[in-house]
């Protein structure tokens, strides 16, 4: 059931604990977020889960396989791109694509099938014969992609992989791993601090913090824990700063939101209590609507606490 697992695994070094007892388990098909601080030790848990790195203690195992005892063959059921992928500078992107699933030992007709529907799917197809030192920052990460996805692996590996990524290009990737996932049941571990990009695709996520698992909860227990927040639309700023003061004559805390129209109130309850407030003092809001507070929001408020003890 479960394709990436550690137990209690560390990785020190010297008298620093970069990855301290982590228990991380991952669910075969699942999207798994693994957000964390610059430093909080996702890289070195993604290298020791590539056996790039030895962990000081406990272990890891991939498909039930323990990591450190892997034969070379295993290896074609991982794909992985960890931070700036590297290509011949000056070859062309189908070129070094090309080269990369020979040294993989796909066969070519697979290999160009395979190349070209990746590169469509990335919308990379218009540069393929572009120099890869031509190339901006985002596109070559796409190849990097790509060269994590040509042998079609079961388990993907990905550090932060829409570093440098456009608008457009973050939603072909979106795209790309949620089909992965959903129609072709690849595991996915990411690590991203794009949070809201994140929040569109996990399906469980797990927050590092100074080396330790704070949480590692699904989708449904991250939407429970996560406060709910009402948000109140209104039609004018002007009855948004009447409002707050309305508020404020009743003792109903509020939170700005991320347009000056709208207006949050940090508790959900008594709703229709505090609904009542507005309107029978003459407001009424264009939309009430019950939202969950960001990623963002949520993971900063996990640090806070976690930080107070
Ligand atoms: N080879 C090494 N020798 C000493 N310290 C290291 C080594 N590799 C990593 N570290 C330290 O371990 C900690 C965790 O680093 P890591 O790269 O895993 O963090 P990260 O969560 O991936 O950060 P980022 O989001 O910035 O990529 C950092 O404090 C880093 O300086």
């Amino acid at each position: 059931m479960y394709s990436i697992l550690t137990h209690s695994i560390s990785k020190n070094y010297k008298d620093f604990k970069a990855v301290s007892n982590v228990d991380l388990a991952v669910k075969a098909g699942e999207i798994y977020g693994f957000i964390g601080l610059n430093g909080a030790g996702k890289t070195t848990m993604m290298r020791m889960l590539l056996n790039m790195v030895d962990p000081s203690e406990g272990n890891a195992l991939i498909l039930g396989q323990e990591v450190g005892k892997a034969a070379p063959l295993f290896w074609n059921n991982v794909g992985y791109l960890i931070e700036t992928p590297h290509s011949y500078p000056n070859l062309t992107v189908a070129e070094n694509l090309d080269l990369y699933g020979k040294m993989r030992l796909i066969k070519r007709p697979i290999r160009e099938k395979r190349i070209n529907y990746l590169m469509d799917q990335l919308a990379l197809t218009s540069y393929k014969n572009f120099l890869v030192k031509d190339l901006s920052l985002g596109n070559n990460q796409k190849i990097g992609l790509i060269k994590a996805l040509i042998h079609q692996p079961k388990i993907l590996l990905l550090d932060e992989p829409t570093n440098g990524l456009d608008p457009e290009g973050l939603t072909h990737v979106r795209h790309l791993l949620v089909h992965l996932a959903k129609d072709e049941g690849v595991t996915i571990l990411i690590s991203s601090h794009i949070l809201n990009e994140m929040e569109k695709i996990f399906t469980t996520i797990g927050i590092l913090h100074q080396g330790k698992l704070l949480r590692q909860e699904s989708k449904v227990e991250y939407l429970k824990n996560a406060k709910h927040q009402l948000q109140i639309t209104f039609s004018s700023v002007e009855e948004v700063i009447e409002a707050k003061d309305i508020y404020k004559q009743h003792k109903v805390n509020w939170v700005n939101s991320e347009t000056p129209y709208q207006l949050r109130l940090a508790e959900f309850k008594d709703i229709a209590a505090k609904q009542r407030i507005l309107i029978d003092n003459g407001i009424t809001p264009v939309e009430w609507h019950e939202e969950v507070e960001s990623m963002e929001e949520y993971f900063l408020s996990v640090l806070k606490e976690a930080d107070k003890k």
